[in-house]
């Protein structure tokens, strides 16, 4: 009898086809107030899980009794609770590396665009308001020769020192738990603690996992230590900033600009007063977001799925060292 598995997000028809002809699957499109219960009732005989973007508390999971793996659509794993995950022997696989250059080259084009304040002045001629040469008040500021400050110099945060370095000869420093050897050697990156990366960056670009201890590392207190002139950039997850006194720093000019592609409530409510910002660019968190890219993630999560259920996490399994296996 096939093992039976909830696929959670709509998949390309190539991959859906691989996981119906080893499993029998529940489909959902999205978890929402409509088919909430219905997900909670397929979770009572699901031995995998596989899909994005849905919380999936211990309180959710503890409905799933007979789960023996999940396998998310992205390398962060935040929306599962890990610990809980662990506690009961169940990987948690995941899509690292896949998506590390199509991520980099979105958060380089956040850097590009609040540097040179494209969006603002897109909208400006859109809306019919060039009417003479653009002058000082409208200038941007030179990415090339700067220095990027990246905190967590991972997969991700090594792609993006990369274009930094190789394509617009900036100086890198980083700040993570361990030294990044590798970025050292190929780029030159210079490891330093987190509150000087602060104080002397140009680009300030935060690439680290959400996890406890990263829950709003960046906060008022390492804004204000920020250069005025810098710009503030997070791929990461939104909760690893205080929101509201980035907002702050935006408005009181304590730092000149941000690009964020996450946010702490996601989709950002248009209310949000960063909608309001013209030094915010904002983007619908799309760091993986290109057809190539997320078709490597689907066929790696799809992968990964199959493997856990026969036994196999000796790749991309979260907590693998956790389980001991
Ligand atoms: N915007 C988007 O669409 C995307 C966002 N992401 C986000 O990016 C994250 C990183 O992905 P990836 O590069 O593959 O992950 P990696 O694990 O390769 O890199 C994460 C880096 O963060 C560092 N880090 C972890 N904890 C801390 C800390 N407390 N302080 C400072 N540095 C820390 C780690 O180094 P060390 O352990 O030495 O501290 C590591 O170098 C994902 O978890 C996800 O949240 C990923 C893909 C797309
Ligand atoms: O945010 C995206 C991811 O893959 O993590």
């Amino acid at each position: 009898m096939k093992k039976k598995v909830i696929l959670y997000r709509d998949i390309p028809a190539q991959e859906r086809q691989r996981l119906d002809n080893q499993f029998d699957i529940t489909f959902f499109n999205g978890i929402n107030e409509e088919n909430k219960d219905a997900f909670i009732a397929a979770l009572a005989d699901a031995e995998g899980l596989i899909g994005t973007s849905t919380n999936m508390s211990s309180e959710l999971l503890s409905l799933a009794p007979k789960l023996k793996a999940a396998s998310t659509i992205s390398v962060g794993t935040d929306l599962y609770d890990l610990n809980y995950l662990t506690e009961r022997s169940i990987p948690l696989m995941h899509t690292p590396g896949v998506l590390n250059e199509t991520t980099a080259d979105t958060l380089f084009t956040l850097i590009m665009c609040t540097a040179r304040r494209a969006v603002e002045l897109s909208t400006m001629v859109r809306e019919g308001r060039w009417t003479s040469n653009v002058g000082e008040a409208l200038y941007g500021t030179d990415v090339h020769g700067k220095t990027l400050g990246i905190i967590g110099m991972g997969r991700i945060g090594y792609a993006i020192a990369k274009r930094g370095h190789f394509g617009f000869d900036m100086k890198i420093q980083y700040s993570n738990r361990s030294r990044n050897l590798d970025a050292e050697k190929d780029l030159n990156a210079t490891y330093i603690d987190i509150e000087s990366l602060l104080k002397t960056s140009d680009f300030v670009c935060v690439m680290t996992p959400l996890t406890p201890q990263t829950e709003r590392l960046i906060g008022a207190k390492e804004f204000a230590m920020m250069k005025e002139s810098a710009i503030f950039i997070n791929g990461s997850r939104g909760k690893v900033i205080d929101e509201a006194a980035l907002v702050e720093a935006l408005i009181n000019g304590t730092i000149r600009a941000a690009g964020l592609d996450v946010f702490e409530v996601e989709p950002l409510p248009a209310s949000s007063p960063l909608c309001k910002l013209d030094n915010a660019v904002l983007f619908p968190h799309i760091g993986s977001a290109t057809t190539e890219t997320r078709l490597k993630m689907v066929t790696c999560a799809v992968d990964n799925l199959i493997n856990a259920l026969n036994g196999d996490i000796s790749q991309n399994c979260a907590n693998k060292k956790q389980l001991n296996r």
